[in-house]
């Protein structure tokens, strides 16, 4: 069977699981507040209505605090539960988890002391709630929300803004549909200028929500008697009207005890001419059973909607989880795992852009297709292989004594002279790939979703690419310019050979008649141009090895290279690192961090709300 404890209970963990998140009446929330949708019961009542003494007297011990001025400066949540007779009373605070009080002159000293922590010595207020509460014998299972007394004037030292301040706060609390409201009136006083009714009034018009206390019905002027307002005459409320006798001033000055306080208020009623017929309906102790007995109920027909608010929420949560990321473990193995699994992620990405999975890796082609071919044809042999620098190096080359056959060292001049064009592109083609691969690497870190949250990783991992894409290029270059130079050192003897012979054939004794003007002809230009020209295809005939040796090259030493080992270097240096730079790299926006840990506290205590929701369901 769901009893009233199991229910007042649920709602007062709840409630203290809120504050905790910081999720209560009046707080600045970006959530849906569940606080908002527990039933509550709020106190009001204007500055020595009695507010203090209802409270005291509801639990049946001094222990708020007292003074002049605006005494109550931020919400007090006072739960109260029943403990087995005979029992130890006792107080504990939320904030103070692990301390018992049974002393409760102390807890007013807490309560005074908490309040200055939060509000300073300002007088200022603060909504945000202390939460006390009171396991006795002497108590009725019930949640009571103590709020500052409303004002009119600011005194000495207070803000001129306080009136407005206590005002908008405790409206806060009273205007959520949820909230039962106990206005707290002193009969000596018109009840037409109780400033805890009109404010009753504006936030609950019907008066469903509200019950109307009047207390100090011993103040009342000899002959007069609040009749009207507690049969419900002068103000219609839809709930009774119960009136109360708190101990005056003189007896709190005298120490009166609280339950001898309660016996006497029982004795007012009980032999009182005018209240004598409504004894059974008035006084704290009925107004605590009333108030208690109304909460479990309203808690009751809440309980569908709380339910659902909270599926809702934990579905809201749940999925706004998923879009944050899950949050990243603190041990410094986990945390390594977790780079790993990033840098695999970004890699694979790379790798797809490679091998044709994502676009881009058909550029590197291109390079060797089109821009190493052009530049290769834009090379300026012409130039150098023209009549006039033909015959110019050959003569340097000859020195004094003009060359007798072939001019051997004039082709080897002019074709090492040639072969040096060949760097340009060589180098050319190993950067346009390096250039290529980093754009890839550019691409795939910011098509690698998982990496978003982690910007300083993500710089990172680009760095340590981008590094290792310039070792690559340093490789590539080296040996493509070995490739050059290795055509340059050892030419191929065979090209040669094969060229027709005219030169011995001229210089035949046997070949009759012709040596003189053979002899001409070695220094003629015919003689210059053909050398020019045997040069120039055997720098054709090389410049053909070098347009598919260049680009094997670049693959190996760039591309390939790049697909084995892009990270490598980076992977040797994370797996030295220690868990604080390990916790760096994976340094989250922080903004993005807070509202994960928010995210999840709530999706833990929505939770935890569930299951206790679910376990009272079941005690049915
Ligand atoms: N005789 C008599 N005095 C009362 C009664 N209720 C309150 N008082 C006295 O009225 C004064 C104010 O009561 P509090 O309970 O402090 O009122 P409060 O609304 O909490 O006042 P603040 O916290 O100052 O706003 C105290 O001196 C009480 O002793 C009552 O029913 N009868």
């Amino acid at each position: 069977m769901t009893t009233m404890e199991s229910l007042i209970g649920l709602v007062n963990r709840i409630q203290r699981a809120c504050t905790m998140l910081g999720d209560y009446g009046g707080g600045d929330n970006a959530f849906s507040s569940l606080w908002e949708a527990l039933p509550s019961v709020a106190v009001v009542g204007g500055q020595s209505s009695g507010k203090s003494s209802v409270l005291e007297s509801v639990v049946g011990r001094d222990f708020l605090p007292r003074g002049s001025g605006i005494v109550t400066r931020r919400p007090l949540v006072l739960q109260l539960h029943k403990t087995e007779d005979g029992s130890q009373e006792y107080a504990e605070f939320l904030h103070l988890p692990k301390r018992r009080f049974t002393d409760f002159s102390m807890v007013r000293k807490e309560i005074q002391d908490e309040t200055d922590r939060v509000t300073g010595k300002t007088k200022q207020i603060s909504p945000i709630p202390i939460h006390l509460s009171i396991y006795s014998p002497n108590v009725v299972n019930l949640t009571l929300i103590d709020l500052p007394g409303l004002t009119k004037v600011a005194v000495e030292g207070q803000p001129d803004t306080i009136v407005e301040d206590i005002e908008s706060m405790v409206r806060s609390y009273v205007e959520k549909p949820n909230s039962v409201i106990l206005a707290i009136s002193p009969a000596n006083q018109d009840i037409a200028t109780s400033d805890a009714m009109k404010l009753a009034r504006e936030v609950d018009p019907t008066g469903e929500r509200t019950f109307g206390v009047l207390t100090k019905l011993d103040l009342m002027d000899k002959g007069t008697n609040a009749l009207d307002v507690l049969e419900g005459r002068s103000y219609r409320l839809q709930h009774p009207w119960v009136g109360i006798v708190n101990r005056s001033q003189a007896d709190i000055n005298r120490n009166i005890d609280m339950i001898v306080a309660r016996r006497k208020e029982r004795e007012y009623f009980a032999t009182s001419p005018d209240y004598g017929h409504l004894a059974g309906k008035m006084g704290s102790e009925y107004l605590a059973k009333l108030l208690s007995k109304h909460l479990e109920s309203v808690i009751r027909s809440r309980i569908p909607s709380i339910t659902s608010l909270i599926n809702k929420s934990i579905e809201e949560l749940e999925s706004e989880m998923d879009h944050l990321g899950r949050p990243i473990a603190v041990d410094a193995g986990a945390q390594l795992y977790t780079i790993l699994e990033l840098c695999r992620a970004f890699d694979r990405i790379f790798k797809e852009h490679l091998d044709g999975g994502r676009p881009g890796g058909d550029r590197i082609y291109g390079v060797f297709d089109n821009q190493l071919p052009a530049a290769l044809r834009k090379l300026p042999f012409d130039r150098h292989l023209s009549l006039q620098n033909v015959k110019k190096v050959v003569s340097e080359a000859d020195g004094y004594q003009p060359h007798l056959i072939a001019p051997e060292q004039g082709y080897r001049r002019l074709i090492e002279g040639s072969l040096s064009y060949f760097r340009g592109p060589a180098e050319a083609s190993a950067d346009a790939v390096h250039f290529v691969l980093k754009e890839l690497v550019r691409k795939s870190i910011g098509e690698t979703q998982e990496l978003k949250r982690f910007p300083t990783l993500q710089a990172e991992i680009a760095a340590a690419a981008n590094e290792a894409l310039e070792r690559f290029r340093d490789e590539g270059r080296k040996t493509v310019i070995r490739l050059v130079d290795m055509e340059a050192s050892y030419l191929t003897v065979e090209f040669f050979r094969k060229l027709p012979q005219e030169v011995e054939k001229a210089g035949n004794p046997g070949n009759s008649g012709n040596t003189a003007s053979q002899a001409v002809d070695r220094y003629s230009d015919g003689h210059f141009r053909r050398i020019g020209s045997n040069v120039s295809s055997y720098v054709g005939m090389v410049s053909e090895t070098l347009r598919t040796t260049i680009p094997k090259a670049i693959v190996y030493c760039q591309v390939r290279e790049a697909k084995l080992s892009l990270l490598n270097h980076f992977y040797t240096q994370i797996g030295r690192k220690e868990a604080k730079q390990l916790g760096q790299l994976l340094d989250e926006d922080p903004a993005m961090m807070e509202r994960r840990l928010q995210c999840a506290k709530r999706l833990e205590l929505y939770k935890a709300a569930r299951d206790e929701i679910d376990s009272v369901s079941w005690a049915r």
